[in-house]
């Protein structure tokens, strides 16, 4: 089972948090205790079957959900205990949010794409363009920033959808399935990237995936069952 002792020092910490859906007017429970710590700068992927709750999870930790009960900690904000404004001009911040379909706007080019989130903040033109060169030359996407999102690959799509979760520079990139629409190849580009942004700007990454190999991108692998979380036990 999972080691909670470092809850205080913990950048994500869970503690006891519930959450439940009504389906059909059934309530299913999908975690009645919960409890997680993850401590800053950590890589951890989340596995579990379908329907465990692991995109339960990443829409608590993106403030997107609120659990019902418990406590629910990023960095020093109890996200449990903020309204729905409060949370979202948290998420503005702290958090990107990488997408398995990428979730770009097809009308826009790739450079406008990555500068969307920088539109709310009170930044100049030139200062969102150096932003976003920046994110885009991270990728390794310099040079593409007038291309369009059907002008490219899947794997040069993802890149894009990387940039844009980073260019506000939050602290947390949450990932559902990043590599869930690619080749072997492209994944293990794109995981490559996440494990760069883990390693040398020091992103602390929870990344959701049904696949073993891009788990093991990841520091460590959570497995989700029934509503607890398991640490796989890893052969150096
Ligand atoms: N907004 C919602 N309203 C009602 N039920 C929901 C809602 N979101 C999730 N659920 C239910 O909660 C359970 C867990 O869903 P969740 O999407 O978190 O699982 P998952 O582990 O991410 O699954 P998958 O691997 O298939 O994506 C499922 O039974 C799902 O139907």
């Amino acid at each position: 089972m999972i080691d909670n002792t470092q809850q205080a020092d913990a950048y994500i910490a869970l503690n006891g948090v519930k959450k439940s859906y009504s389906i059909g007017g059934e309530l299913i429970s999908i975690f009645s205790h919960l409890d997680l710590s993850i401590p800053r700068g950590d890589f951890v992927a989340v596995m579990g079957p379908s329907g465990s709750g692991k995109s339960t999870l990443l829409n608590m930790l993106a403030g997107i959900d609120r659990p019902d009960a418990g406590a629910l900690r990023v960095g020093s904000s109890r996200l449990d205990q903020m309204g729905e404004a409060a949370r979202s001009s948290w998420r503005a911040h702290h958090m990107g949010i990488v997408f398995q379909f990428y979730n770009l706007l097809p009308m826009l080019t790739a450079a406008e794409n990555v500068e969307l989130p920088l539109l709310l903040k009170p930044l100049s033109r030139k200062e969102r363009r150096i932003r976003v060169d920046k994110v885009l030359d991270l990728v390794g996407l310099a040079g593409r920033e007038k291309q369009y999102p059907m002008m490219m690959s899947g794997g040069q799509q993802q890149r894009v959808g990387i940039a844009r979760a980073i260019v506000s520079d939050p602290g947390l990139l949450l990932c559902d399935e990043p590599t869930g629409d690619l080749d072997r190849k492209s994944a293990d580009d794109i995981l490559a990237v996440l494990r760069f942004l883990n390693h040398e700007l020091e992103k602390t990454i929870v990344m959701v995936t049904h696949d073993p190999q891009a788990a093991l991108f990841a520091k460590r692998t959570l497995h989700l069952d029934k509503g607890n979380f398991i640490e796989e036990e890893r052969v150096a």
